[in-house]
């Protein structure tokens, strides 16, 4: 079994057990809920660097990435820095987040925040709502058409950005609808952890104009984002290259000086 199965099955159990904690008119009860929601696909759109960047910890590919920080001072730093959004790892298991580490992230800075999760269920994007996200993340490859479909829709219907992550070309196929805003090509292979920016390459001219492109994983230079901006790519999720860092703020703001001169 790879380990994306295994992941996906752990999810199902944990999000049984967490309904049965926090049933969903609770969780519509919270104030977030009734909180504007930033558009992550605008500022992309508007920006002349287009970062996201991640907090995460460890990753089933590099355990211990950075265990010392902590997610008020990076998501204070990432905002200094001038990044267009955050994407916050709330898985625990795999990853080391939470979603104590959202409401974190939200209580300091004003960036749209993008839940960084497995989702399987319309629960959780209830919950991202209820914990002040902006964007979710699909993943086509844990998902059908009709999931994708019918969690896009939930997610528009609460006025979130919907970034659909792919990373083959059947994948690709399989998930192209009007509810999603944003299409992302993951560099990095969840099933190996193979990271090959080609992928972003191949995958770039399949993807319709109406959606916001954007690269993920393995972007570590300015000129791996120079080479992958004339394929269209308005978007770059990065995440270790800044989090391995004692300041990933700091790491942030080098970056897109060095990107935008
Ligand atoms: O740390 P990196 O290589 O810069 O990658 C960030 C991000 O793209 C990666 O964490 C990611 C992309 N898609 C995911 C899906 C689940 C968990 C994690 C991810």
């Amino acid at each position: 079994m790879n380990i994306l199965d295994k992941i996906v099955i752990d999810k199902r159990k944990e999000v049984e057990l967490r309904k049965s904690i926090i049933p969903l008119f609770q969780l519509e009860q919270s104030v977030l809920f009734e909180r504007k929601t930033n558009s992550l696909a605008q500022n992309l759109i508007n920006s002349k660097s287009g970062i996201i960047a991640e907090h995460k910890r460890r990753s089933p590919s590099k355990s211990v990435i950075n265990q010392s920080l902590n997610v008020q001072d990076v998501a204070r730093g990432y905002e200094k820095a001038g990044v267009c959004g955050m994407s916050v790892l709330t898985d625990g298991k795999y990853f080391g987040g939470s979603l104590d580490d959202l409401i974190v992230a939200r209580a300091s800075s004003n960036l749209p925040l993008l839940r960084k999760e497995f989702i399987i269920d319309d629960y959780q994007i209830i919950e991202a709502k209820a914990y002040g996200t902006d964007v979710i993340l699909l993943i086509a490859a844990i998902l059908t058409r009709e999931e994708i479909k019918q969690f896009s829709e939930l997610a528009k219907s609460l006025n979130l950005d919907v970034l659909l992550e792919v990373h083959n070309q059947e994948e690709l196929h399989k998930s192209i609808m009007p509810s999603l805003d944003m299409l992302g090509v993951n560099n990095r292979n969840l099933k190996t952890f193979e990271v090959n920016l080609e992928t972003s390459k191949k995958l770039s001219k399949l993807i319709p104009n109406d959606f916001v492109k954007v690269s993920e994983s393995g972007i570590s230079t300015v000129n791996a984002i120079k080479e992958l901006q004339p394929y269209g790519y308005k978007g770059f999720l990065i995440g270790e290259n800044f989090m391995k860092t004692e300041l990933p703020g700091d790491s942030a703001a080098n970056f897109i000086k060095n990107l935008e001169s």
